[in-house]
């Protein structure tokens, strides 16, 4: 059967005036209206058909026919219209709308550089670091920092350094921070491709600014120093005919992808401890247990914590993690239909469609999380031996914010890994207030835009960051675990029958699972 059809409010126009206003909002409005009925619908806006999709079971059913429904297209697109690729560089991605040896060889090294050793620890290690400075460098009398803005700042640096190496363009200039973001809060209407330097002038100017600043990155022969993953892509590009300037304009996207969702997740899941005294109060002691104190010879002391520590020791940190993703993270999964389907022997998709699953409606769903599915509970993810085996499978299914199957988010694990002990460090060492000395207050989240998979606070907060008595002559470390080997087999590949493939973060590439 086809799915059936969502009238708009108001005929032909109604669908896409509810897009502008409700942003990327508007899919889980339909889906409240209509998925307690429909697990999957369809709107059509002109002569595009958009199926919805809010159901876990179907999710995956979509996710694993990579053949009949791709992702590539839109990359492709993207590529044509946001990074202004010439026309050589269209031509070898194009080939067969994208299923062709370019991508295929991309996603290969993109899966191997964040799911093996040693690659995956030289860019966890690289990270860490870098968020150490951070917290070495918070002044020892007390600082007043905008927190997003100070979040948002330490991660783009460190994932500049940790990607690019420790000389690129955001550390030679650190102005570009900012273009950086200003990209991201216009590529939307950028990839709209309709007059951008008037409809997305910030994006605009930011895209000017940073372009020529990763090709001359590639000019100077940098790029020898990045990390594993950048130096693999850059060698496939050059493989097939790509020079220094189209090497320099991607970049732009890639660190941008590497950062959009990590610095939302750590503000809203750090404003989530702060705000709840008992909380913040349990993590402390959970982190307390794990972490490593040596004495140094001028008075110092080394603060040493083990990401590996905080998976197995830290119940309620990790399970905060997870129930942050849940509330945070409201992606949808973009595919195009590339020939008639039938999905779970039911539901006729046909050629030309656009599917949208909607992990953020799922994620607030009753049906999978029960009545308090708009409550922050924090220990909602605590292994419970009460719980049912339909429950417990419930759970795991409704949780999507890594999307699925061959495109699963590479990046999920250096996600856990940099967010979870970067908090876990400043929770247990720092005392963090608002300016005025209350507690921490998360501000509201603001209107999404269309395709925005996280969400962002609606204003930033002031706050006064200061060190612990216990912490004052604290150096932090982190350390990452250097003695475990990955099996091939570990790497999310398409295909692969896991039913709950990109359900869950999966810690498989650091050599630890969470369950
Ligand atoms: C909380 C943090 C993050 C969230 C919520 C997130 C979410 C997502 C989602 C929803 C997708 C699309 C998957 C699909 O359509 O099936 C995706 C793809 C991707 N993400 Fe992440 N991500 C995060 C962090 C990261 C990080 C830290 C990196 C890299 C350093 C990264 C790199 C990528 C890449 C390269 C893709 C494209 C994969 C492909 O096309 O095969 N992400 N991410």
């Amino acid at each position: 059967m086809e799915p059936p059809l969502a009238p708009p409010k108001v005929p032909l126009i109604g669908h896409l005036w509810g897009m502008f206003r409700h942003g990327g909002g508007y899919y889980k409005l339909l889906c409240s209206k209509y998925g307690c009925c429909w697990p999957l619908f369809s709107i059509q806006i002109f002569s595009t058909e958009i199926y919805v999709v809010n159901s876990p079971e179907l999710a995956q059913a979509i996710f694993r026919d990579t053949k009949a429904l791709s992702f590539n297209p839109f990359v492709i697109e993207f590529t044509r219209r946001v990074m202004k690729a010439r026309d050589h560089v269209m031509n070898v991605i194009s080939v067969n709308d994208g299923e062709n040896d370019h991508f295929d060889s991309i996603h290969h090294v993109t899966q191997r550089s964040f799911a093996h050793v040693p690659a995956v620890l030289e860019t966890n290690q690289r990270v860490l670091n870098g968020l150490a400075r951070y917290l070495n460098g918070v002044d020892t009398s007390g600082q007043f920092v905008q927190l997003f803005d100070w979040i948002r700042n330490a991660y783009t640096v460190v994932t500049a350094e940790a990607l690019y190496g420790n000389v690129n363009p955001i550390s030679e200039d650190p102005k570009l921070v900012k273009n950086i973001w200003d990209f991201e809060g216009g590529v939307m209407t950028l990839s709209l491709n309709l007059f951008p330097r008037l409809t997305a002038p910030a994006a605009w100017k930011a895209r000017k600014a940073l372009v020529p600043a990763f090709i001359d990155y590639y000019n100077r022969g940098l790029d020898q120093y990045a990390n594993s993953w950048i130096k693999s892509r850059a060698q496939i590009g050059r493989q097939d005919g790509f020079t220094n300037k189209d090497l320099g304009s991607f970049e732009l996207t890639v660190l941008y992808t590497s950062i959009v969702n990590t610095v939302p997740n750590a503000f809203s899941m750090l404003c989530r401890i702060l705000r709840e005294p008992a909380l913040t109060a349990k993590i402390c002691h959970e982190v307390d247990s794990i972490i490593g104190r040596f004495n140094q010879a001028d008075g110092t002391v080394r603060v040493s914590l083990n990401i590996a520590d905080i998976v197995k020791q830290c119940p309620i940190l990790v399970s905060t993690w997870q129930e942050n993703i849940r509330f945070t993270v409201n992606a949808t999964s973009v595919r195009v239909v590339m020939e008639d389907v039938v999905i779970k022997d039911k539901y006729l998709l046909k050629k030309g469609g656009i599917v949208q699953i909607c992990g953020g409606a799922i994620h607030e769903s009753t049906r999978y999380w029960g009545q308090d599915a708009l409550t922050f509970d924090p220990y909602r993810f605590l292994e419970n031996k009460d719980q049912s085996r339909g429950v417990k499978k419930a759970r795991s299914q409704g949780l999507l914010p890594f999307g699925g199957g061959k495109h699963l988010c590479p990046g999920r694990n250096l996600a856990f890994v940099e967010v979870v002990s970067f908090l876990a460090m400043l929770v247990v060492g720092f005392d963090i207030r608002m300016k005025d000395g209350s507690l921490v207050q998360p501000p509201p989240y603001k209107k999404q835009y269309v395709g925005e998979a996280s969400k962002k606070p609606e204003h930033d907060i002031e706050v006064k960051i200061t060190r612990k008595e216990a912490y004052k002559d604290a150096v932090f470390e982190f350390w990452v675990e250097s003695s475990v080997e990955v099996e091939e087999s570990s790497m999310a590949e398409p295909g692969n029958d896991d039913p709950f493939q990109g359900q869950q973060p999966n810690f498989e590439g650091l050599g630890f699972s969470l369950h």
